[in-house]
């Protein structure tokens, strides 16, 4: 019998009880900072989650509403305010403040808008949390991170995005749903850009310790044969448009992603996630941020992995490459 390769996603174990002191700050109380919070706070991630956003109100009522369910989650506190300074000494900074898309725009709308904001507040946040480790999440995240290490000046193991862990996440759950298995028995990885150009890397993906390329049906569950595989890789990109038109953003899948880096970081876990870093000589691509499988611990983001990629995965990747390299050049970074 098959047993599991492994497993990188105990999505649903909570975290381990904190026996030290961790701050988690998460910047923007929108519909993703503050189902993040919720989803953190769920999980126990972090003894302390501060939310931050400039409506005030907006806020204040997040941190009311989270607050009520404390006595009902793993022990922490929540603390929110339109002052930045309560984002003072976090281990890990989310930043998920910014517009986000309407319906029929894609991520990239947001590039102009979302660099100013980034450019406004990111020198106020490192200054009072200088050695957290920061998750940019707004969109477009690739763009954003790239961006953000531009204007901060942090070295690019400390400021990374969360790039295509939710797309893999969406990618695993369309599998398991072709294939009858259980997600967590899927292992698969979108790459490349959180938006339009990303790709699935079929030829490295097994579902238990059976290669994806290989698998030959369960049941009633047929072959995943190359129209089954296009049409998932198509159902992943277009998932955050279906939604944000049918309830406006999407919020529940990228909190648990979001808290699943948050998690890596505060426990020094060295899990592999694919988030979007600056890459120095991946498979020759270099000077972009983009998402390959990366080992994400206390330090924030070291290794890449050399994944196994065919021809056209490759070829793909640096597609994706060019495009955001050709975005990041219009936007003068
Ligand atoms: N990377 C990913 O996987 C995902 C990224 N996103 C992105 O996350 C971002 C946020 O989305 P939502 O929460 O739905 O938007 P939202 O509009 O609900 O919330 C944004 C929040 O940012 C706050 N904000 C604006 N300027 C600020 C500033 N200068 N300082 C502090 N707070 C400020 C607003 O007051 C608002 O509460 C969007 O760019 C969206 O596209 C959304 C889902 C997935
Ligand atoms: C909005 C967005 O980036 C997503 O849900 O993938």
């Amino acid at each position: 019998m098959t047993e599991s390769r492994d497993s990188d996603d105990e999505q649903l174990t909570p975290s381990a009880p904190h026996r030290r002191r961790s701050k988690l700050a998460i910047v923007g109380a929108g519909a993703v900072g503050s189902t993040m919070a919720y989803a953190a706070l769920m999980r126990g991630a972090a003894r302390t989650v501060a939310l931050y956003d400039i409506n005030s109100a907006k806020v204040n009522a997040e941190v009311l509403d989270l607050g009520h369910g404390i006595q009902f989650m793993p022990m922490a506190e929540v603390v929110g305010s339109d002052d930045i300074s309560v984002c003072a000494d976090a281990d890990v900074v989310m930043f998920t403040a910014g517009a986000k898309q309407k319906p029929g725009q894609t991520r990239m709308d947001l590039a102009e808008a979302t660099i100013s904001l980034v450019r406004k507040v990111l020198p106020s946040l490192v200054e009072v949390a200088p050695d957290a480790v920061y998750v940019m999440v707004t969109n477009p995240v690739d763009i954003v991170t790239y961006a953000a290490l531009k204007l901060s000046g942090l070295p690019p193991t400390q400021l990374f995005g969360s790039g295509t862990v939710l797309d893999s996440s969406r990618l695993r759950y369309l599998i398991a749903q072709r294939t009858g298995v259980a997600v967590q028995n899927v292992h698969a990885y979108i790459a490349g850009e959180h938006g339009d150009s990303e790709l699935p890397l079929w030829s490295s993906a097994s579902i238990g310790a059976v290669p994806l390329l290989e698998w030959n049906g369960l049941g009633e569950h047929g072959p995943l044969t190359a129209q089954v595989r296009d049409e998932i890789a198509r159902e992943v990109v277009e998932s955050a448009y279906r939604i944000i038109e049918g309830k406006g953003a999407t919020n529940y899948a990228v909190a648990l992603a979001g808290s699943r880096i948050i998690e890596a970081i505060l426990n020094d876990e060295r899990r592999i996630l694919p988030v979007s870093s600056l890459l120095d000589d991946f498979y020759g691509i270099s000077d972009v941020c983009l998402s390959v499988p990366t080992i994400v611990g206390a330090q924030g983001v070291s290794d890449r992995l050399a994944v196994p990629m065919s021809v056209d995965e490759l070829a793909g990747l640096r597609r994706s490459a060019d495009a955001l390299r050709a975005v990041a050049q219009r936007f003068g970074l």
